[in-house]
């Protein structure tokens, strides 16, 4: 969304009672269901659970390249744009708070460490962890891992321009490069899979 002329990402912090990743920051997002066409319809309709946005208030621009959970799982993020109006509800069960950050915040940031990360696999590669302070209601925000992931690409994307952290990327090639760390990551994974069968 656009606010004060700048624009931003909306963000859900995960409920304190979920299995899964209980109290961390992501997308509105899930799992997909047979219902769902593709993942466009997938990402809509778990956004319009988890906070109540209408799928017909979003303009839906474009996937990115997808990323893999810790647990293994296939995530393709959908990028759309939203109106600043829009006014969350979020579902207790799985939100506890939805805020927005501003998408430069992910190539300049002011609190900001890099962690290694390995995979079961042994794929090493690195994962951002940003804190943000939303001075206007008082609190912070660890933003990090695939979260993070997505919303540093999606800036790059964006503003084309060095951000003051290394990436693991050709920002000459974005594109490119991404789908080839994703292609490493996916072949790192597949292969253990062959070799347990
Ligand atoms: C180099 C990049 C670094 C990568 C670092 C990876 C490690 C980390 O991310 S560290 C943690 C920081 N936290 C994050 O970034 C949050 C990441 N997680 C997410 O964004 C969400 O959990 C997301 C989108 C993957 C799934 O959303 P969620 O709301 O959990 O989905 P939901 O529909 O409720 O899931 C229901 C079930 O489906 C499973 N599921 C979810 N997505 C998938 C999928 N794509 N395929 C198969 N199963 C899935 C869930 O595990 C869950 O299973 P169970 O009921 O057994 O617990």
């Amino acid at each position: 969304m656009v606010r004060e002329g700048k624009l931003h990402l909306l963000l859900t912090l995960r409920s304190m009672q979920l299995r899964r990743s209980p109290g961390q920051v992501c997308f509105p997002g899930g799992k997909s269901e047979a219902i769902d066409k593709d993942e466009i319809d997938t990402a809509l309709r778990e956004a319009k659970e988890e906070v109540g946005l209408q799928p017909e208030k979003v303009e839906v621009i474009c996937r990115l390249v997808p990323g893999i959970d810790k647990m293994n799982h296939l995530v393709t993020p959908v990028v759309g744009f939203i109106e600043d109006t829009f006014q969350a509800t979020p579902n207790p069960d799985e939100v506890s708070d939805v805020f927005v950050v501003p998408l430069e915040y992910f190539v300049k940031p002011l609190n900001y460490k890099t962690l290694p990360y390995k995979t079961s696999t042994g794929y090493l590669s690195r994962m951002h962890c940003f804190i943000y302070d939303d001075h206007e209601h008082k609190v912070s925000f660890k933003i990090w891992g695939l979260t993070a992931h997505f919303a540093v690409f999606l800036a790059l994307v964006v503003f084309r321009k060095r951000p003051t952290f290394e990436v693991d990327y050709d920002l000459d090639d974005l594109i490119s490069s991404s789908e080839k760390n994703f292609m490493n990551l996916y072949a790192s994974l597949y292969k253990r899979k062959k070799s347990n069968l």
